[in-house]
């Protein structure tokens, strides 16, 4: 993060979603999957589920044109045959509305399979973001199945770009969790007669992401269906796993070099993307990070909300002597940029994550997060031109500054800014049924047991509705619409040609398409002028989960913007009264003499993450 500079919102979006686990809202991804979850309606491995989802998006990759890869189409795939599975469908729920203009569907699944093999005790794996989703499915899956041949098998891992050898271990990498079931494979694992809770036979004694796929393969004491079936068609573990005399498979029976194995293997696995995607550099963890920042307008008075995350080692509770301050800086007047003084607040509220609600990439690093929420008056004809943070201990030490490396954290613009208190969003059926893209909405014919897979596909081919057997077609029957009504504050001064907002919302239904539109806002007749400010109105309707809008203002041949906007909290923004305001002299950021006290405290705080990783690469 040497680089990271505040503001990022795509950065700053990926980094919470990776390390807090969840949206901006609260809505957690993370909490789906840790700790090493079994899923509730069918007893199977969720860690598992996304991480094998994550290989078989992956599977449409072709070496040789550079297509295909990690990029979503998995969305679209669910039918072929190679994608057999009622895991799929579950992932493909639990996923639905996490990805937004920020953070790529594909980007979510990768994040997904990270978390997965986190929270069950596997490596860290590193997260760079940057994957394109398409928008329709590949044209050939690659992805392997049981019946396949050693020579078919090779070959679609060269495809992919893996060699026989890396076959084997990323084989066994996947299947260290999760498990073969009655209701994809009965003709592996038979199901219950008279029962339909399925049968879920383990790939091993474990349920971690740990080396007894392969120690229990070596020592014969395995239960891996795919090894020990008497269909030997089917067992393609066993072909894979022998392919090479067993050499591969003795190497990766140490503990730390199958975890290091994997840990390597995996990110290149999740790195696979189409030739023209380039990936980001590692998104790493923020130590001291400004979740949010804005100005807004709430109860009739406009105030600067903001909220400071700090790293909080899991073995230890902040002080009860810490003091969080906010200090910042006016933009206009005679104390303009804190030429006498810059005001300071106190949080008006403070809280630190319980470790098991966030996400496993933060737990394995040693970290929990104590965030700290300020909501500060601000009187709008001197504003703010920057803002930053001092934290104090209380141990007679100085206090630690926090100032974005030195400038403060700067807000570019107050012409412009989004109003969610004064904003609404209604949820209204959908009468469209919600269907996969060139899916039938009748459901599949229940496959009876005993059925072969090869029997099965066929099948598949010939019934186009998803195959969840016994189900019926994923998603809502009765999707929500939600009726955005937004407000926006502009200074009357700025004097607008035009106000508009270009909104985006990818976590649409199924994702059969990407919801965008832009629209033109009209200046408010109930709501009147206030202290400068004038409101400006608009509404706009999508079928997703999770509208994003950058809003414009076009003035004097300018357009000043605020973008990345979430809409996620409307109408139930807590409201919560600002905090009083003090003024202290003589500081200006904490400027350049604090400098070398920044880097000492982010070491410190980046020490917990250094180590973490340090022992699981070994
Ligand atoms: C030789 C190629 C492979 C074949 C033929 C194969 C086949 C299978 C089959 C038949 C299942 C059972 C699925 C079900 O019952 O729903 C399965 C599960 C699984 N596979 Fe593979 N697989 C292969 C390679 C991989 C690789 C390379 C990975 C990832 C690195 C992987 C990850 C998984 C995971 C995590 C599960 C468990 C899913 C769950 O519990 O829901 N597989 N595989």
């Amino acid at each position: 993060a040497s680089s990271y500079k505040w503001p990022s919102p795509q950065y700053d979006a990926l980094e919470t979603l990776l390390y807090e686990g969840r949206r901006s809202d609260g809505s957690s991804l993370s909490s789906l999957v840790a700790p090493c979850r079994k899923r509730a309606s069918t007893g199977t491995s969720v860690p598992a589920e996304w991480l094998r989802f994550a290989f078989h998006d992956m599977a449409t990759h072709n070496v040789d044109d550079g297509t295909g890869g990690l990029d979503g189409s998995i969305v679209y795939e669910l039918n072929a045959p190679e994608n057999f599975g009622e895991g799929f469908i579950d992932t493909l729920s639990d996923f639905s509305t996490f990805p937004n203009k920020a953070i790529s569907r594909a980007d979510v699944i990768a994040i997904g399979a990270i978390m997965g093999v986190a929270t069950c005790g596997g490596p860290t794996i590193p997260f760079r973001a940057g994957r394109m989703d398409v928008w329709k499915g590949g044209s050939s899956d690659n992805a392997p199945i049981p019946e396949d041949d050693i020579n078919t098998l090779k070959d679609s891992f060269r495809k992919m770009g893996f060699t026989q050898e890396e076959m084997i271990q990323l084989t066994a990498c996947g299947h260290t969790m999760g498990a073969v079931r009655s209701t994809d494979f009965p003709q592996l694992v038979p199901p219950t007669q008279g029962s339909t809770t399925p049968v879920v036979k383990d790939f091993d004694g474990t349920t971690q992401f740990d080396n007894a796929i392969v120690t229990e393969y070596l020592d014969g004491s395995t239960q891996n269906v795919l090894v020990v079936t008497s269909n030997a068609t089917m067992a393609s573990d066993l072909r894979v796993f022998s392919s090479d005399g067993n050499s591969t498979m003795k190497g990766i029976a140490d503990a730390n070099k199958f975890k290091s194995t994997c840990q390597t293997l995996l990110q290149r696995m999740i790195e696979v993307v189409p030739k023209d995607v380039t990936l980001t550099d590692e998104i790493t963890l923020i130590p001291a990070k400004v979740n949010s920042a804005a100005l807004s307008y709430e109860n009739k008075k406009f105030v600067f909300k903001t909220e400071l995350r700090l790293n909080q080692a899991l073995n230890q509770t902040v002080s009860s002597k810490r003091t969080v301050t906010l200090l910042w800086c006016a933009a206009n007047g005679t104390n303009k940029d804190c030429a006498d003084s810059a005001f300071s607040a106190i949080p008006v509220s403070n809280m630190t994550d319980d470790a098991s609600t966030i996400s496993p990439l933060a737990t394995t690093a040693g970290v929990t997060f104590a965030h700290y929420q300020f909501v500060v008056p601000i009187d709008t004809s001197s504003s703010i031109s920057k803002f930053w943070f001092e934290v104090n201990e209380g141990d007679g030490k100085s206090a630690t500054t926090y100032n974005n490396g030195g400038d403060g954290y700067k807000i570019d613009q107050d012409s412009i800014f989004f109003v969610p208190m004064l904003s609404h969003v209604d949820s209204v059926a959908n009468t469209s049924p919600a269907t996969m893209p060139g899916s039938s909405p009748t459901p599949a014919a229940p496959l009876t047991s005993g059925t072969s897979a090869a029997s099965a596909a066929a099948q598949a081919t010939t019934a186009p509705a998803l195959r969840r057997r016994g189900g019926g077609p994923i998603g809502p029957a009765l999707p929500q619409n939600k009726v955005y009504n937004l407000v926006i504050a502009v200074k009357s001064s700025l004097a607008p040609s035009r106000v508009y907002v270009d909104s985006t919302d990818v976590a649409t239904p199924n994702f059969t398409q990407p919801f965008s539109q832009t629209f033109d806002l009209q200046k408010s007749s109930s709501l009147p002028a206030q202290d400068g400010y004038d409101f400006w109105t608009g509404g706009v309707t999508s079928p997703g989960a999770q509208l994003m809008v950058d809003i414009h203002a076009v003035a004097s041949g300018q357009t000043i913007s605020q973008t990345y906007v979430p809409t996620l909290l409307l109408d139930n923004t807590p409201q919560v009264d600002p905090s009083n305001v003090t003024m202290v002299k003589g500081k200006k950021t904490g400027g350049a003499l604090r400098v070398g006290e920044v880097i000492g405290s982010v070491w410190l705080a980046l020490l917990p993450v250094v180590m973490a990783i340090g022992a699981s690469v070994m």
